[in-house]
């Protein structure tokens, strides 16, 4: 059993590399300096070389804002990547696991997005996600894509680091309270992801196609940086909680416009799988804890 892991030092690939060694596959694990996704011949090439028994392609432009004025790169790792991926993939009749995002959706929905419904991005990021699965779907019959939200880890960049970095700062924060979404820790991404890499593995039968994950409950922004600034004080990460403003999404101008409300209803994965939602805050939990450990804001 030998697992392909692309992107494997972002905060999903990082997580992954671990916990696919600790359940004892074979792991081959590489980055954007080992193997660039964009290129299709040498894409191609490596899995060849490799012939592993499934693919996770963990690897992705990720930078909203900055989408927006790089277009090209954005599709090209978004949409192309994976497009090389599944075809690499269709030649040597393995499976693909790939990762997508809430961001496909345009946020109108008053409830959690189902598996079904139309996705409508907001911004390049979401767009060129979305024609990454669209790429993958038409290309490949085995294949799992799996639509997530808000990631963190202790690796990277992401909301969790901004806020704690800034809680450092100032004693005041605003944070837009009108955006809804579910964080979800990239550790239980990756606990998902090897579950159904077991199946494979077990040679049971696995209904292929687009699935909805994402941690538990979902909450503003606003309300994840509260918990956030909460849980780093009650461990003695932050001294002192900042005053959190709440704001809306016009006080707050970005480049790329983020939906309104991007839940995603989980229950398909777990009738297919019979795999829950985790509770985020424990997730939270053991980034901060392994902050602490690591002495990262300890300034
Ligand atoms: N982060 C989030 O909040 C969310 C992420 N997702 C999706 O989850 C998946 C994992 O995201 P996450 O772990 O946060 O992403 P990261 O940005 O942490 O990691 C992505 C990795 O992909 C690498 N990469 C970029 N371009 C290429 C390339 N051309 N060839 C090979 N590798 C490349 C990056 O390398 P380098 O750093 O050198 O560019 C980086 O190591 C992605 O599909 C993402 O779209 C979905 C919802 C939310
Ligand atoms: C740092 C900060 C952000 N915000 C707002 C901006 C934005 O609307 C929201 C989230 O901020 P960020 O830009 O950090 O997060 P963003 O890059 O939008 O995160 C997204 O990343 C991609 C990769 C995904 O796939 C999505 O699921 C989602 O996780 O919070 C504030 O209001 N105040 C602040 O101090």
């Amino acid at each position: 059993m030998t697992v392909l892991i692309i992107g494997a030092a972002g905060q999903l690939g990082t997580e992954l590399c671990l916990r696919s060694k600790v359940r004892g596959y074979d792991t081959v694990a590489v980055d954007y300096n080992e193997l660039d996704l964009t290129n299709e011949s040498s894409t191609q090439a490596f899995v060849a070389q490799v012939k592993p028994t499934v693919i996770i392609n963990a690897a992705a432009y990720t930078a909203v804002d900055r989408a927006e004025t790089e277009i090209a790169s954005a599709f090209a790792v978004n949409r192309d990547g994976p497009l090389y991926l599944a075809k690499s993939c269709a030649k040597a009749d393995i499976p693909l696991l790939h990762i997508s995002t809430d961001y496909v959706f345009d946020g109108k929905k008053p409830t959690p997005y189902l598996e079904t419904d139309t996705p409508n991005p907001q911004g390049v990021y979401g767009q060129s996600k979305l024609e990454g699965e669209i790429a993958v779907a038409r290309t490949l019959n085995k294949y799992i894509t799996l639509r997530t939200a808000w990631v963190f880890s202790a690796t990277g960049n992401n909301f969790v680091r901004t806020i704690l970095r800034l809680a450092k700062e100032r004693d005041e924060l605003s944070v837009v309270a009108d955006q809804t979404g579910a964080p979800t820790w990239a550790g239980d991404i990756a606990e998902v992801l090897l579950e159904i890499v077991e199946r494979i593995h077990q040679s049971k039968t696995i209904t292929w196609g687009l699935y909805h994950y994402t941690g538990s409950p979902a909450i503003t922004w606003h309300a994840f940086a509260e918990t956030i600034c909460q849980q780093a004080f009650e461990l003695g990460i932050l001294r002192k909680k900042p005053f959190i403003k709440p704001i809306s999404s016009y006080e707050y101008p970005t480049a790329a416009k983020r939906p309104q409300n991007s839940a995603l209803a989980c229950a398909l994965i777990q009738e297919e799988f019979l795999i829950s939602q985790a509770d985020w805050r424990k997730g939270l939990e053991q980034v901060l804890i392994q902050w602490k450990k690591n002495n990262e804001f300890s300034t």
